[in-house]
C-alpha cells in the first residue's frame, strides 16, 4: 500500500471543544478541522492560548471534543467508552511531554517498559534495549531518571513513547525545557522515527527552528488553523509567519 493509500493516522473534523458554561464559557476549538496523513511530521503553532494543547489533547483521546469528530488510525473515538479509548491510547498512541514526566522510581528500561506492561505484554528479550539504542542511551538502561540530564531523560521518554510502535506520536513543547543542544538531538530522534519507520508525529512548539524540524506547519489561532506551510520550512519563514499572527495581521 502506498502513503497515498494508507488512511490518516489523526483526522478532526469539525472540533470544537468548550469549557465551562454560561459566561465563563472558552471556546478552545472552534470547528477545527485538521488531517495529519501517516507518516509525516507536523508542527502546529499559534500565540499562547490559541489552542494548540487542546488540539493535541482532543487529537490523541486524552480529552473528548465537546462537538465534531475526531478518527485515531481508523478508529472514530466519539462513542468509545472511557475503558476502550484508554485501550485505544495505549495501544496507538505516544505522548512526550515537555516535563518528561518519567517514572521516577524506575530506571530507564523499567520506563521504556511501562506501555508494554500496561498493555499486558511481557516485553520480548532485547526489545527494550533496542529501543534504548535507538535514542542512544543503550548505555543508561540501569539509571534512573534523577541520575540522567535533562535531554537524556527526554531521550527516554520517546524511548518510551515508541515502543509500543504508536500509529501518532504527540509531542507538547518536547524541547521546552533544554538547551540548545539537547533539543537538537531530540528534534533529530523525532525526524529520524519518521524517515526510518514511517512514524506520525504531532508536535507543538513554540520555536520556529523546531518546527523547521516538521515536513508542515499549522498555524492556529483562536481555536482554527488559519495558515499552514507546506513542504519543509526554514526557521526564518516560520519566524515571520509567527510573528504575523501575533500582530494580528492576516496571512
Ligand atoms: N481546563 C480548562 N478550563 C478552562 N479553560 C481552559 C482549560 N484548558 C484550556 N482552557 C482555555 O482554552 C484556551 C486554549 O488553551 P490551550 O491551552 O489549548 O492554548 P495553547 O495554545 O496551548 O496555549 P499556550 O501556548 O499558552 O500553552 C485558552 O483560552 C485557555 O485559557
Amino acid at each position: 500500500m502506498t502513503r497515498a493509500d494508507t488512511p490518516p493516522a489523526v483526522e478532526l473534523s469539525r472540533v470544537t471543544k468548550r469549557y465551562g458554561g454560561g459566561e465563563q464559557a472558552v471556546t478552545a476549538l472552534d470547528r477545527l478541522d485538521a488531517v495529519f496523513p501517516s507518516g509525516t511530521f507536523t508542527a502546529v503553532m499559534g500565540p499562547s492560548g490559541s489552542g494548540k494543547s487542546t488540539l493535541l489533547h482532543c487529537a490523541a483521546g486524552l480529552d473528548r471534543p465537546t462537538e465534531g469528530a475526531v478518527t485515531i488510525d481508523g478508529t472514530s473515538v466519539t462513542g468509545l467508552s472511557e475503558r476502550a479509548l484508554t485501550r485505544l491510547r495505549r495501544a496507538r498512541v505516544g505522548f512526550v511531554f515537555q516535563a518528561f514526566n518519567l517514572v521516577a522510581a524506575l530506571t530507564a528500561a523499567q520506563n521504556v517498559a511501562l506501555p508494554l506492561r500496561l498493555a499486558g505484554r511481557r516485553p520480548a528479550a532485547g526489545e527494550v534495549t533496542a529501543m534504548l539504542a535507538e535514542v542512544g542511551l543503550a548505555d543508561r538502561a540501569g539509571h534512573r531518571p534523577s541520575e540522567l540530564s535533562g535531554g537524556q531523560q527526554q531521550r527516554v521518554a520517546i524511548a518510551r513513547a515508541l515502543v509500543t510502535r504508536p500509529a501518532v506520536l504527540f509531542a507538547d513543547e518536547p524541547t521546552g525545557a533544554l538547551d540548545a543542544a539537547s533539543g537538537r538531538d531530540v528534534l533529530r530522534l523525532l525526524r529520524e522515527s519518521v524517515d526510518r519507520h514511517g512514524q506520525t508525529v504531532v508536535m507543538v512548539t513554540h520555536d520556529p527552528f523546531a518546527a523547521a524540524h516538521a515536513d508542515r506547519v499549522l498555524f492556529l489561532a483562536d481555536g482554527r488553523v488559519v495558515d499552514e506551510l507546506s513542504g519543509p520550512a526554514g526557521a526564518p519563514e516560520i519566524a515571520v509567519r509567527t510573528a504575523r499572527l501575533e500582530a494580528g495581521v492576516p496571512s
